[in-house]
């Protein structure tokens, strides 16, 4: 019997400049939270996102994020799903970095603008307030005017130090 292999076509893509505005400096994601985050910070070199983050000169999260090819949706243009994931991580880290240990409670987005593929973004964050357990943080997915997604997150603290 004769095996055909099956070949897998990889899209090899470039490297990508992801560095921050001036003013901002290099946030260290897993020396807070840990490495868990690898579903959107996993792959540095990869084909789906990659990231680098960043404290503004106000001390909030920003994140350089490149939508690579694995992002897809509409062709040509990244998965809502895929621009959820990332407004769930950077403003879930957000409140993180805001000295609040949260999981995301509630996400709510609005899909603005069509995002191409292998753009490179910007994510910024605001810590809007803190009151209780409920930490509300808001977030845009953004290059220059263009507003591609913008959400409002509401982080609960866990309980426990
Ligand atoms: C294992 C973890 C280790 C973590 C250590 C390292 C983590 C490293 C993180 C990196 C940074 C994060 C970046 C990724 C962010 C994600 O992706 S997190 C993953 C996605 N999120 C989840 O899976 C969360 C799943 N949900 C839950 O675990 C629970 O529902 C929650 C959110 C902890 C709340 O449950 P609970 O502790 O029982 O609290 P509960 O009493 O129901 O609610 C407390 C208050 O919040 C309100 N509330 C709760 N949920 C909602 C909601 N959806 N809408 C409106 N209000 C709500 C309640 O009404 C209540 O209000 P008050 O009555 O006090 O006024």
């Amino acid at each position: 019997m004769r095996v055909v292999k099956k070949k897998v076509l990889v899209d090899v893509c470039g490297p990508v400049d992801l560095s921050g505005d001036e003013g901002w400096v290099a946030f260290d994601a897993p020396a807070l939270v840990g490495a868990s985050l690898r579903f959107v910070s996993g792959e540095p070199d990869g084909n789906r996102y990659r990231v680098r983050y960043y404290r503004d000169a106000e001390q909030q999260l920003r994140a350089r994020i490149w939508f690579g090819p694995e992002t897809e949706g509409p062709p040509g243009h990244s998965h809502g799903g895929a621009m959820a994931a990332v407004l769930d991580e950077v403003l879930g880290l957000a409140a993180w970095a805001a000295g609040h240990r949260v999981v995301v409670g509630n996400l709510n987005i609005s899909f603005r603008n069509l995002l191409p593929l292998e753009e490179v973004v910007t994510v910024e964050s605001t810590v809007i307030s803190a009151a209780g357990r409920k930490v509300m943080v808001h977030g845009r997915i953004c290059l220059g005017e263009t507003v591609f997604a913008e959400a409002e997150c509401l982080c609960i603290t866990l309980p426990g130090k």
